[in-house]
């Protein structure tokens, strides 16, 4: 058994390969989803600058509502979970 198959947890040369590639391509992927998180961070401060800047509040529970409705239909009940983390990331907690 090779240092790799140690590092993954499987039990063959052939599954530790495989993951080690898997993981590779995960890695990529969350790179890509901390990035759009970034860009929707960034949206949202221009949003709520905006409406700050008019008088009005930071936050706009229906239109949070619309968003974890959103992520629900997508994802399922976890998704109001992410979606609820993604918002606190976006203008803080409430
Ligand atoms: C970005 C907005 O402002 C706030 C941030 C939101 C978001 O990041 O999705 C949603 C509602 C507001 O609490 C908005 O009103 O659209």
């Amino acid at each position: 058994m090779t240092e790799v198959t140690d590092r993954t947890g499987a039990r063959t040369d052939g599954a530790a390969q495989l993951i080690t590639g898997a993981r590779e391509r995960i890695d990529a992927l969350d790179d890509r989803i901390i990035g759009l998180i970034q860009e929707r961070m960034a949206v949202s401060a221009v949003i709520q600058d905006a409406r700050i800047t008019s008088g009005g509040r930071r936050v706009n529970l229906a239109r949070e509502m619309e968003v974890l409705a959103h992520y629900r239909d997508a994802l399922g009940k976890p998704g109001t979970s992410l979606a609820m983390t993604m918002l606190e990331l976006c203008r803080g907690r409430i």
